[in-house]
């Protein structure tokens, strides 16, 4: 089975894994997506059983790079990829409640799950390159986490420039000091003077038209518009489902959720054969997800700031990845229906949300609720919950789905990044770095603040990059 890539939107070419790895947005303003999914038997899931995550995630993913990398040379990347996690599990379970578990994202090394697939796209950037000879330039929109995890997957990588936006102000100091303090004269961040919305949507239009750069010098994606992040994401589905007795027992998952990629990569798992009952789609402030869930209409409203800054989105660029299997792969549908809501809002059809509302519940988390369950959690079981997580446990708690599943809420960052949502929630112990960010605060800054215009962010890429 060799599978090939295909917009969202149905105007761009079809792509390998190899073409869709070094680019971003689709020609068309879509997302690729693949044009078949593998499918696999609960015989062959519960194969896997004994498997450790490295070798998990090469049976999960080869087939989506089938054509493009040699199984040999994928199982090497994955070995040295996730080698340096800081737990032995990489991915961690921890039990919260008699059905209740927490799944620690959080080992790689920015402290975030975005280590799982920007670890592995740095790697899988570094061989297609070397590979090509090949120099690429990198932009992402950050709002916290993707920043910090891309510039530590890529750092090393010869042969590229990388550009990261964040919204000025807007991150969480630990955050911010993970991207700046990183040297490299090929690493550039940009402090914009708007909202990760923003920031998003400059990458987007940057993909779209790209010849602002120089020497024809391609873009790639490091945000979640990149098929690659999404894939990596999958595999954790199944490896905590596994150990939860999966596929012989349906598991239900409750994702912290911003851009939708995280949940999106569980509703695949889904589709490629394991038994998940239900995904819970758990939101800060922001609650466009809620809504259209709730309501069916899908419209843009004003970003808010929360405790909870990394899930401050309010146009999740995957949510048009699940309307596509909603409209039957109809690009030409998405594609309208994309352009209607860019400047609006639009009503989805209603046996689709019917269809959607079977598999996903949805819950929004205010503030104060995230603050009372960090302190509870902390009171009754000793474990300390970062903001974001703490928005997937008061979710699944929301949600009350009764069905007795295990519920497994996904813990996407490590408490320490957020120490002012957890003084917040009154919970005295303040949460302690790893030994290798110990000295964080001491070490050096470089970003520059740039006003919030396409035109002044791509001249100073443009400027910018490596001769
Ligand atoms: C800590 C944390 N939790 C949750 C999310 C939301 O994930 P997604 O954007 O994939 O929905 C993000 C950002 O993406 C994040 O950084
Ligand atoms: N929450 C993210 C926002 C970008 O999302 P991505 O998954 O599309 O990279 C962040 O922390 O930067």
């Amino acid at each position: 089975m060799t599978i090939r890539y295909v917009s969202t939107r149905g105007a761009a070419p079809s792509l390998d894994f190899e073409q869709v790895l070094l680019t971003g947005l689709a020609a068309d303003g879509g997302l690729y997506v693949p044009d078949q999914l593998p499918e696999f038997s609960l015989e062959q899931i519960r194969s896997w059983r004994e498997l450790d995550y490295p070798s998990l995630a090469l049976e999960i993913l080869q087939p989506f790079v089938e054509g493009s990398i040699p199984r040999e040379d994928l199982k090497t990347i994955l070995a040295d990829t996730y080698r340096d996690f800081r737990h032995s599990a990489v991915a961690p379970l921890q039990q919260l409640d008699t059905n209740q578990w927490v799944l620690e994202l959080f080992h790689g090394p920015t402290l975030a799950f975005k280590d799982f697939a920007l670890q592995l796209l740095g790697r899988l950037l570094d061989y297609m390159l070397e590979r090509r000879q090949q120099k690429i330039v990198i932009m992402g929109a950050t709002s916290g986490d993707t920043g910090s995890a891309a510039i530590e997957g890529c750092r090393r990588c010869k042969n590229i420039d990388i550009f990261i936006l964040h919204p000025h102000d807007a991150v969480s100091d630990v955050q911010r000091r993970q991207m700046t303090t990183v040297a490299g004269d090929n690493i550039h961040n940009i402090a914009l003077q708007g909202n990760f919305d923003d920031c998003q949507a400059m990458v987007k239009s940057s993909f779209v038209a790209p010849d602002f750069l120089p020497d024809g010098r391609s873009l790639v994606a490091v945000n979640s518009i990149n098929w690659a992040r999404i894939m990596a994401q999958i595999v954790y589905y199944f490896y905590s489902a596994l150990a939860l007795g999966g596929p012989d027992r349906p598991v239900n998952f409750s994702v912290p959720t911003g851009n939708f990629g995280d949940i999106f990569a569980g509703y695949l798992a889904r589709q490629m054969g394991l038994p998940i009952d239900r995904l819970v789609i758990a939101t800060n402030r922001n609650d466009v997800l809620h809504q259209v869930l709730e309501t069916g209409t899908y419209r843009r409203l004003p970003l808010e700031k929360s405790l909870s800054p990394s899930m401050d989105i309010t146009v999740s660029s995957n949510f048009e990845r699940l309307m596509f299997d909603m409209y039957h792969r109809d690009g030409s549908v998405i594609a309208q229906l994309m352009d209607t809501f860019a400047s609006g809002e639009i009503e989805l059809d209603a046996s689709a949300m019917a269809e959607a509302r079977g598999l996903f519940a949805s819950h929004r988390v205010s503030d104060a609720l995230t603050c009372q369950t960090i302190a509870r959690v902390w009171s009754d079981c000793g474990y300390l919950l970062d903001p974001h997580s703490a928005i997937g446990v008061a979710a699944a708690g929301a949600c009350a789905l009764g069905d007795g599943n295990p519920m497994v809420t996904l813990a996407t960052a490590h408490p320490a990044k957020f120490p002012d949502a957890i003084s917040a929630a009154g919970v005295l112990s303040s949460p302690e770095l790893p030994a290798h960010l110990a000295d964080l605060f001491e070490r050096e800054e470089r970003y520059t603040v740039l006003e919030n215009q396409l035109s002044t962010v791509q001249t100073f890429m443009a400027e910018h990059c490596s001769a």
